[in-house]
């Protein structure tokens, strides 16, 4: 591999007249953690499938893991991409165990239809259901789960097949003061793990960038406004355009505010 996890060129996505994405350069290197920022309708997930070899790009190239989106089976990549996201949760079974969730990312199911998973699935799905404050809820039906208690067992779903590329959207969107900041330190702690997959996630919000994060993409109606190492991205200007009103922007430590001047 060259070091390249994912890379877009001149990417663009159409749905009739709207422009949902258009000139898309990004290029997301192994060691990344990337935080993907903009307002409502960005483009944000729209992005974040065409990662996720979900959506095939109207315009331009996507190169996941040195394979070029198109020409080759994309069953074969998606083990190797961790994706979280609400249109993913939506599809869960209401009666599916959280553990069954997680264990069956192996196999690209939601749920266990009857496959024979070894001792080392269980205790890897234990393990990443521990390590995101979940293993309490292992036996639990998804469908009972509260929304930050879904972020969490999704997360460690993502993370389950051992992927080269995690992409969270809006992993902190419902979650209350308490649950965003444990994910945001859960978030923090895998950003420092030199053995996590590249990482890329999504939110609205400057409060939810975790410490250990490395690059910003900044979007606003499906155009890239800034993109590069977080310092350089967040600035008054660029969050200013990125959200259309004047932001003051303030980092305290290796967390960031911003608001409306
Ligand atoms: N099939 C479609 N046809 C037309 N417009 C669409 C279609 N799908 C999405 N859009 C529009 O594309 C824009 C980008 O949507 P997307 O969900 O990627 O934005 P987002 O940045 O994730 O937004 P949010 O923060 O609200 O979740 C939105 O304005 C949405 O209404």
């Amino acid at each position: 591999m060259n070091g390249h996890v994912l890379r877009m060129s001149g990417v663009g996505v159409r749905r009739g007249d709207a422009e949902l994405l258009h000139g898309i350069d990004w290029a997301v290197e192994e060691d990344d953690r990337w935080v993907v920022l903009g307002p409502n309708g960005a483009g944000k997930t729209t992005l974040l499938r065409v990662a996720a070899t979900q959506l095939f790009p109207t315009e331009g190239a996507v190169e996941v893991l040195d394979e070029r989106l198109g020409s080759g089976d994309v069953f074969e990549l998606r083990p190797l991409i961790g994706f979280a996201s609400a249109a993913v949760a939506g599809q869960v079974p209401d009666a599916t165990r959280a553990v069954d969730l997680v264990i069956s990312a192996a196999y690209g199911y939601l749920g266990t239809w009857g496959e024979e998973y070894g001792t080392p699935d269980h205790q890897r799905a234990g393990a990443l259901l521990d390590q995101w404050g979940a293993a309490h809820l292992a036996d639990r039906e998804f469908g009972t789960l509260s929304e930050g208690e879904r972020k969490r067992v999704q997360i460690a779903r993502a993370l389950m097949a051992d992927p080269e590329l995690l992409l969270l959207d809006e992993p902190a969107a419902g979650l209350d003061l308490g649950g965003r900041e444990d994910l945001v330190r859960r978030l923090s702690a895998l950003a420092g793990d030199i053995d996590a997959p590249a990482l890329a996630v999504v939110t609205h919000h400057v409060e939810e960038i975790p410490p250990g994060f490395t690059h910003g993409l900044l979007l606003r109606a499906g155009r890239v406004v800034a993109a590069g190492p977080l310092e350089s991205v967040m600035t008054p200007d660029t969050l200013s355009e990125t959200f259309g009103l004047p932001l003051k922007v303030e980092r305290d430590g290796d967390r960031w505010t911003a608001r409306a001047v």
